[in-house]
């Protein structure tokens, strides 16, 4: 990969339980459709996507992990090289919004220590009290399914207000917000190498590849 290919190039991973849509939105982003009969995630996949912002090219690297329990150690060691992370829930599922403090201490866990946002207590009905993170999406999904929902968008304010992330409702099936998400994060990310906040990283080997590239983060700093 040669550093002309692009400005910036950033890792963006998205968790969350099973079945929440974190695939039908990746490629929904990258390749524009909405996948038919979309089986569970085995471990981590990854795309690519380069975009333009304001005339620089910003290479997006979005992994996309396994929901599922039995992948948690696998996917784990890809937070650490994360610039950002989506995490995801689904409107129409209440176990999936439950969960989300326990991947919250997932991310606080195994997420780079390099911190950009620092997030405070929550609502009584959760039990972190403080964390630390790297950039944060929180990201509700499936809202064309809005007569099935069982979290209101209140709720989900509220939990996003009190741990000081981004939040937005999303439908991968419709491509609602699906576009802003990534892009409004891309932007985000720029800003903060700009500010040289970024640590450099090494990215994880490519599936089927098993060496290490070199990851730049951000090459274009003024
Ligand atoms: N109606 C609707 N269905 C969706 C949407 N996004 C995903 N789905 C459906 O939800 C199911 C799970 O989607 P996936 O993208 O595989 O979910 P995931 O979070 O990647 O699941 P794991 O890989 O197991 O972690 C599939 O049947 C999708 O068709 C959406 O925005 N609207």
């Amino acid at each position: 990969m040669s550093m002309e290919d692009y400005d910036f190039l950033f890792k963006i991973v998205l968790i969350g339980n099973a079945g929440v849509g974190k695939t039908c939105l990746v490629r929904r982003f990258t390749q524009g459709l909405f996948p038919p009969g979309q089986g569970a995630t085995i471990g981590v996949d990854f795309m690519i996507k380069t975009v333009e912002i304001n005339g620089e090219k910003v290479k997006l690297q979005i992994w996309d992990t396994a929901g599922q329990e039995r992948f948690r150690s696998i996917t784990q060691s890809y937070y650490r090289s994360a610039n950002a992370l989506i995490l995801t829930y689904d409107i129409t599922c209440e176990e999936s919004f439950r969960c989300l403090p326990e991947w919250l201490r997932e991310i606080e866990q195994y997420a780079s220590n390099k911190v950009i946002t620092v997030l405070v207590a929550p609502e009584v009905s959760f039990d972190i009290t403080s964390i630390t993170c790297i950039s944060c999406r929180f990201v509700g999904n499936k809202i064309d399914l809005a007569e099935r929902r069982e979290v209101s968008q209140q709720r989900a304010e509220e939990f996003s207000e009190a741990q000081d992330m981004y939040y937005l409702e999303t439908s991968a099936k419709e491509s609602d917000n699906v576009e802003k998400l990534f892009l409004d994060l891309a932007c985000r990310l720029i800003s903060e190498a700009r500010q040289n906040t970024l640590v450099n990283n090494v990215s994880s080997p490519l599936p089927g590849e098993g060496k290490s590239i070199s990851y730049l983060t951000c090459c274009n700093f003024n």
